[in-house]
């Protein structure tokens, strides 16, 4: 049993605080909006980021002060949206115990600085790579807190720590893989977002499965071969954190990324599909920084590219998947 703090009481960074206390851990959620705070301290719920559960464990409570947060933590978890973690992680340096694990359940590319979240998160709280893991795999976050069965992957350059933390989170319906391939969870949980936009995109458009697996397998590759280039182990990508995580979100209306891209398909803007969009859709600010990311590896990216014209020239589906298609016969 351990003491765990989670930064960020989103839907996933919730339903993560439930694994948790589920597993008999005592979890201390931080948030900035008190109406959080007072919901899941006062009535164990949270009404604004995870509605369906009506009661949230008892040894789960929450506050927002950042010293009071993390004072006693062993495990700190970060679950803040990707483009605020530096900002909202800066408040927190220094206040975190020096023997404290930090790990984070971000999926997204920093857009000022084309970086990873595991670089993001060490450079900003001075982290040696062997406190710091990364946690990703197909978590869809409502259906984990109705404690459906689902599993992910825990990553750490010291193995015996991504143990202790994928220790902390299993449960009886929730099971934690581990690895010390940080690079390729981060890029495989990044990048699945810029897909699912896409496949999101053309179902929106009335397309059937033939054009989502084109756009998933496509995708795959590509990511594939920016996360090789990164650093990262091929094998994450054919694991749960890959494939699992691109057949999960590409799938799922439950995903946030895969319904802004319906909503696109289905003819709405880039701005009024962020209006309805019922939390972060990290694939869209992550999108213009895969492109970067691209260029700078010698990388090609058909796929995020398309995307970032859809994004930011307003492309319709049928230009974006025409760009996709290519121009030429080339090998697969
Ligand atoms: N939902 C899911 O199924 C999964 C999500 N993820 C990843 O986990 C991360 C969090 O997702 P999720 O919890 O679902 O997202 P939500 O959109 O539900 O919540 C985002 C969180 O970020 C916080 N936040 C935003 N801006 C700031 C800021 N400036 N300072 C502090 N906190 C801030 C929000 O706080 P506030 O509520 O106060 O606005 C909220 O807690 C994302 O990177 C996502 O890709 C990974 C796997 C599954
Ligand atoms: O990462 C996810 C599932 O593994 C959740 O996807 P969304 O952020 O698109 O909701």
């Amino acid at each position: 049993m351990a003491n765990v703090t989670v930064l960020g009481a989103g839907a996933w960074g919730t339903a993560f605080g439930q694994v948790l206390a589920d597993a008999g851990n005592n979890v201390t959620m931080w948030a900035i909006e008190p109406e959080i705070v007072e919901g899941i301290r006062d009535h164990h719920h949270n009404g604004v980021r995870l509605p369906s559960v009506e009661m949230l464990p008892s040894n789960m409570t929450a506050t927002g002060d950042r010293a009071e947060a993390v004072a006693n933590a062993d495990i700190v978890i970060v679950a803040i949206a990707a483009q605020f973690a530096r900002v909202a992680l800066t408040e927190f340096k220094g206040l975190i115990p020096e023997t404290a694990l930090v790990a984070s359940l971000m999926k997204g590319i920093e857009r000022t600085t084309g970086k990873r979240m595991d670089e993001v998160v060490m450079e900003t709280l001075d982290l040696p790579a062997e406190r710091f893991a990364a946690i990703s795999g197909p978590n869809l976050s409502k259906q984990i807190a109705d404690r459906e069965p689902a599993a992910t992957v825990v990553g750490c350059a010291d193995i015996d720590n991504a143990r202790k933390i994928a220790t902390a989170c299993t449960t009886d319906y929730f099971r934690a893989f581990v690895t010390r391939d940080v690079i390729g969870l981060e890029m495989c949980g990044s990048l699945k977002n810029v897909v699912a936009l896409a496949v999101g995109m053309a179902r929106g458009a009335g397309y059937g499965e033939n054009t989502a697996a084109m756009i998933e397998t496509r995708g795959l590759a590509e990511l594939t071969a920016l996360g090789e280039a990164a650093g990262a182990d091929l094998k994450t990508f054919a694991g749960l954190a890959g494939v699992g995580d691109l057949i999960a979100t590409c799938g799922s209306p439950l995903s946030r990324n895969y319904t802004f891209g319906s909503n696109l398909g289905k003819g709405l803007s880039v701005e009024e599909a962020t209006k309805v969009s019922n939390g972060v859709a990290e694939g869209v600010p992550t999108t213009d920084a895969v492109v970067a990311l691209g260029k700078q590896y010698g990388v090609p990216t058909p796929l995020a590219t398309a995307m970032s014209h859809v994004l930011d020239d307003g492309i319709s589906c049928a230009q974006m998947l025409s760009e996709l298609f290519g121009e030429g016969i080339t090998e697969e």
